[in-house]
């Protein structure tokens, strides 16, 4: 899985943030290349080695980052909610996605940076509509809360293992409507 999106968005965070279940506040140091990390989810009962890739969002590093693109089976693209240009620049991701990546490459969109409701310049609707035109699932995350990290990373998992075992006869996965039933399900008990 890699983690793409302008220099800034949050995806260093949101990796610490599902691998050790921390955020830290403080200066922001830019991530230089690429980085992984692993960590083990279980679907359904079924473990799942994830193998996550960070990459630098600065332009100078993209030759760097264009090369993991072709062995990737799942991308998490991140805009900042608080960043018009953070979401402007999402189109140009997908471009290069499309030029690097494997024609079957799981691609979601992820709004980061929630909390900061006072600072929101882009709206839901215009992630939801983003995501609608391209075709690709989407929520709002925040790194700092924590908020969807964990389901992003489990409805990919889901995504890919379906994948591997679907039957010609079954119904296609829908990884936006998992999305959607797990965010239903979290609401509910968040106040038991
Ligand atoms: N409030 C808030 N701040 C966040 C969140 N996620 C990240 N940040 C802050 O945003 C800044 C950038 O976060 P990083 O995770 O380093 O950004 P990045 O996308 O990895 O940046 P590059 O490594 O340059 O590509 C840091 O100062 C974080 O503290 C979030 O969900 N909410």
């Amino acid at each position: 899985v890699m983690l793409l999106g302008d220099s800034g968005v949050g995806k260093t965070c949101f990796l610490v943030q599902f691998k050790d279940g921390a955020f830290l506040p403080g200066t922001f140091i830019a991530t230089v290349g690429i980085d992984f990390r692993n960590k083990v989810v279980v679907v359904d009962g079924v473990k799942i080695k994830l193998q996550i890739w960070d990459t630098a969002g600065q332009e100078r590093f993209r030759s760097v980052t264009h090369a993991y693109y072709r062995d990737a089976q799942a991308l998490l693209l991140f805009y900042d909610i608080t960043s018009k240009i953070s979401f402007d620049n999402i189109r140009a991701w997908l471009t290069e996605i499309h030029e690097y990546a494997q024609k079957d490459v799981v691609i979601m969109l992820l709004g980061n940076k929630v909390r900061y409701n006072n600072e929101r310049v882009i709206r839901t609707e215009d992630g939801e509509s983003l995501a609608r035109e391209y075709g690709v699932p989407f929520m709002e995350t925040s790194a700092k809360t924590g908020m969807n990290v964990e389901l992003a990373f489990l409805a990919i998992a889901k995504e890919l293992k379906q994948r591997a075992v679907q039957q010609p006869d079954e119904p296609r996965f829908q990884i936006q409507d998992y999305i959607e039933s797990q965010k239903k399900k979290s609401s509910c008990c968040s106040f038991m």
